[in-house]
């Protein structure tokens, strides 16, 4: 079972095997250049009283999550101490032997609270399969989730525990500042729109032919927000945009934040889900950690009501209960489009 991970035999094959061959459509192929593309990025320097040092961060913000549904931030506080040592415990849990990842193997159980798999979940029923293992767990409370976690390396569990204290605040921090952009209280998408947080790290060793394989999917993300920590240096994110794939350029110790379907539908279609992918390379390990804040799966959701009442007037979408959302993802999630249309009043 063990040696499904990719991060366990990449090294022992010289060319990629058939079931890794994506079919012509699917391909990569060239993205276009993002120096050539203005990315947004968004400074955090905050003043010592709290206060963001640039005072317009608030309409940038909106703005980026409305015209791409995603940004970078830089001066965001964590630090790059942590931030490092973050990316090497996870290098060195892939990088461990099979027999120690095998304890870790999603072996179908939707009851296990730490999930080691390759390509996806869905492995077994797949034509072709990603260039990618993923380790998936959740984070908080920390100390209901934390016994579930990695006990090797033996420095996984503290590492982790801060980032995951580190980025809840980020979050925090973006949810708040998007709340007033769209105005609505502070703290409305605290509680039950963000109760999950989830770490979900992403290993994609060196490919042998880039060209016809994927690291993920085209998706978009099903919950309220996403962030993720990329290699300082590696290209690999993707996002889709005016009908053409535009690289993500990786800069050192900057968060990408991704708005999920829920923060498309609360907004009432303001802010945009960005549809997005990762490629994979022949030279480097990429990894990318992902922490996705979720509702809890009772939680409604609506587009919210003072924000419709201030503006149109007109809610977009039905209401719902974010697992039934989820199933939908499910079935559907390739066909984003579709999938939001089927929520539309
Ligand atoms: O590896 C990446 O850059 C993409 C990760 C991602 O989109 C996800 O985990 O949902
Ligand atoms: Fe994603």
């Amino acid at each position: 079972m063990e040696n499904k991970l990719v991060s366990s035999w990449w090294k022992n094959v010289q060319s990629l095997p058939e079931n890794y061959k994506f079919p012509l459509d699917q391909r990569p192929g060239e993205p276009i250049d993002p120096l050539k593309h203005s990315t947004p990025i968004i400074d955090l320097t905050t003043h010592e009283d709290g206060g963001y040092a640039q005072p317009a961060i608030l309409e940038q913000i909106i703005k980026a999550s409305q015209d791409f549904g995603y940004f970078q931030v830089i001066n965001h506080g964590i630090s790059e101490k942590l931030l490092e040592e973050t990316i090497g415990v996870l290098k060195e849990f892939f990088n461990m032997p099979a027999e120690e990842k095998a304890k870790y193997y999603y072996t179908g159980d939707p009851n296990s609270k730490c999930k080691l798999y390759t390509s996806s979940y869905n492995y077994q029923n797949e034509d072709k399969h990603c260039w990618r293992d993923t380790l998936a767990h959740h984070c908080h409370p920390l100390q209901d989730n934390l016994p579930f976690w990695p006990e090797k390396p033996t420095h996984y569990r503290e590492v982790i525990s801060a980032y995951s204290i580190e980025t809840r605040k980020l979050i925090t921090k973006i949810l708040d500042v998007i709340s007033e952009g769209l105005g609505l209280e502070k703290g409305y998408f605290g509680g039950e729109l963000s109760k999950v947080q989830m770490l979900s790290a992403n290993y994609y060793p060196p490919c042998p032919d880039p060209n016809l394989a994927l690291g993920m999917h085209s998706h978009c993300d099903p919950n309220l927000l996403t962030i993720l920590l990329q290699d300082s240096h590696v290209y690999g994110l993707q996002i889709f945009k005016n009908g053409k794939w535009i690289a993500v350029e990786p800069i050192p110790n900057a968060f990408v934040v991704i708005i999920g379907c829920q923060l498309q539908i609360i907004s009432n279609d303001r802010l945009k889900s960005v549809i997005h992918r990762a490629v994979t390379n022949s030279k480097e390990t990429r990894i990318c950690v992902g922490n996705f804040v979720i509702p809890s799966s009772d939680c409604h959701i609506e587009p919210a009501s003072e924000l419709v009442k201030k503006t149109t007037n007109i809610a977009a979408y039905k209401s719902y209960q974010y697992k039934e959302f989820l199933h939908a993802y499910e079935i559907k999630h390739g066909d984003f489009e579709a999938l939001l249309q089927s929520y539309k009043l």
